[in-house]
């Protein structure tokens, strides 16, 4: 009697399984052939299941972005990238996708691939992303930064002492540590009133590089598998670290934004005399105490997630596009001497006091800068945007409420179209005229994206390019790349930001 009781338990479970698995093939395939995306052309793979691009981002290592190029040119500018994503590849419809004014929602799917829910950039609402982006936009708006030229100058003078120890002794530099150390000083000085100095460190802070960059690739696999951080706190902090050290950074990254949070909400911050005569004003936490936000949107969780946000996003993309454009520099001598001459004429003097309102007016070093963005791609991931009430429009094609569609940078830049001889670094296309009725260039250079949700650090972000840029080159007049070619700058990996092949050395620069 027993054992037909057990047979007959056994042979419930067996048929469980199986219904359940008629169940999920059948709603996979209803999708594929007959749900409301199954319109879009795209691998069928890639409709039935996120495993196709876990194959490309997650083993291959960020490889999906260019995958995701390769299966435009085979399908259209339209595609269907993941059962439930679709994917544009048309430098025209960038604007209307990262419309100013158009509701515009974020993808979880994105969104939850970061360890911090509470923040404007984490936000997928768009009513809640206006209200936090508002609150927001004094403390990064371009006057405010304007007063940071005290700063800036500050901060890039000690990067050139640094350069200076280097240029000494002859030793090559690896810049884009240096660059990091830089860009991650400045964004905690303003951020929360107090710099890492990571700059004044003899060896520029390896782990920090390592943990941005780690932290960075971590994207692929969290996107995938959001939950790992909800065991994270149950875990002991060793076997964190060996499934995947990246991990463990970016708690130690939290941990460490916390403490400075409280210290600031404990009346502990720099508010000085020598605080005010280098531009700064209050942290971005009074920043958010002080607007109109509700009460519940000023908890600790949001204060220290939105200064975490800052300096998590201002650091290694800044650093990122400093290096590709001193590389850039380097590796075309005659854009070096061009960009020289405009300095030296600006600049007689090569420790002549850099005014930033000077260099946003000199048409060579910002033509520069914008060819150096084109080529460093700010996020070189898919930013997704949908609308949550109205069926959007892309040609012929109606993109059904709430669909996330994405557009890459690194394809919009590398257009042929609107990029001429696009894979060459040509600071000159930036100053040539335009065919008549066709729009500015700038309306293709999305490194920042565009939009209501376009980068918010943006004014500090050219503002640091421009000044470093002016200095490092004015000041050094002589310097060379060291073992150093475009397969340590040009994108390989798409690891949130863009990173090269593996076994790069990166970018060696000796200074004379
Ligand atoms: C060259 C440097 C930079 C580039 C290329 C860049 C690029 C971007 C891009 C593409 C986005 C949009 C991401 C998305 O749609 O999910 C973004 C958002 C953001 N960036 Fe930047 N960024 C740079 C520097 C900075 C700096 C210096 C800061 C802070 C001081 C900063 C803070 C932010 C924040 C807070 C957001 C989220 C804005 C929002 O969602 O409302 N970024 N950035």
């Amino acid at each position: 009697m027993a054992s037909l009781f057990s047979i007959a338990q056994q042979n419930v479970s067996v048929g469980l399984i199986f219904l359940l698995l008629i169940l999920f093939i059948g709603r996979r395939v209803y999708s594929v052939y007959f749900g409301p995306l199954a319109k879009f052309p795209g691998p069928k793979l890639a409709a039935a299941t996120l495993w196709y691009e876990f194959y490309y981002d997650v083993i291959l290592q960020g490889r999906y972005t260019f995958k995701i190029k390769e299966l435009h040119q085979k399908y259209g500018p339209i595609i269907r990238i993941s059962p439930t994503e679709l994917h544009i590849d048309e430098p025209e419809y960038y604007e209307e996708l990262y419309s100013q004014h158009k509701p515009r929602n974020k993808s979880t799917f994105y969104v939850d691939q970061f360890n911090f829910p509470y923040t404007s950039f984490t936000t997928v609402d768009y009513k809640l992303h206006r209200a936090r982006r508002a609150a927001l936009n004094p403390f990064f708006s371009k006057q405010k930064v304007a007063r940071l030229q005290p700063m800036l100058s500050f901060m890039v003078e000690k990067l050139c002492n640094r350069i200076e120890e280097f240029r000494r002794t002859g030793e090559p530099l690896s810049i884009r540590p240096v660059y990091a150390c830089l860009t991650t000083d400045v964004v905690t000085l303003f951020t929360v009133n107090r710099s890492w100095n990571h700059l004044d460190t003899p060896d520029f802070s390896p782990l920090w590089v390592e943990t941005i960059q780690t932290i960075s690739a971590t994207g692929h696999l969290t996107k995938q598998f959001p939950f790992i951080f909800s065991t994270l706190p149950f875990l002991p902090r060793r076997l964190i670290a060996a499934m995947n050290p990246g991990l463990v950074m970016l708690l130690d990254f939290q941990n460490k934004i916390q403490e400075d949070t409280r210290t600031i909400l404990n009346g502990v911050y720099k508010s000085n005399q020598e605080y005010n005569e280098l531009g700064l004003d209050k942290t971005i936490v009074h920043a958010l105490l002080e607007s109109d936000l509700p009460q519940e949107d000023k908890k600790y969780v949001r204060l220290w997630q939105e200064a975490q946000v800052s300096i998590g996003a201002g650091g290694d993309t800044t650093a990122n596009a400093l290096t590709t454009t001193h590389f850039h520099i380097l590796n075309n001598p005659p854009i070096h001497r061009k960009l020289l001459a405009e300095l030296k004429e600006t600049l007689p003097n090569s420790y002549d006091r850099v005014d930033l309102r000077v260099l946003e007016q000199l048409p060579y070093l910002n033509a520069v800068v914008n060819e150096g963005l084109r080529f460093s791609y700010g996020v070189s991931t898919r930013l997704q945007r949908s609308h949550p009430t109205e069926v959007m429009i892309f040609h012929e094609w109606e993109i059904p409420v709430g669909t996330p569609v994405g557009m890459t940078s690194v394809h919009v830049h590398h257009n042929e179209a609107v990029f001429p001889e696009p894979y060459k670094f040509k600071p000159e296309r930036w100053l040539q005229g335009r065919p008549q009725g066709s729009p500015p260039l700038d309306r293709y250079l999305v490194a920042f994206s565009k939009g209501s949700r376009q980068c918010i650090g943006m004014h500090l972000a050219k503002a640091e390019l421009l000044m470093t840029i002016a200095m490092v080159f004015r000041r050094f007049e002589q310097q060379e790349l060291f073992e150093t070619t475009r397969a340590d700058v040009d994108i390989h990996h798409d690891f949130f930001v863009p990173a090269p092949a593996f076994g790069s050395k990166g970018v060696r620069v000796i200074f004379k």
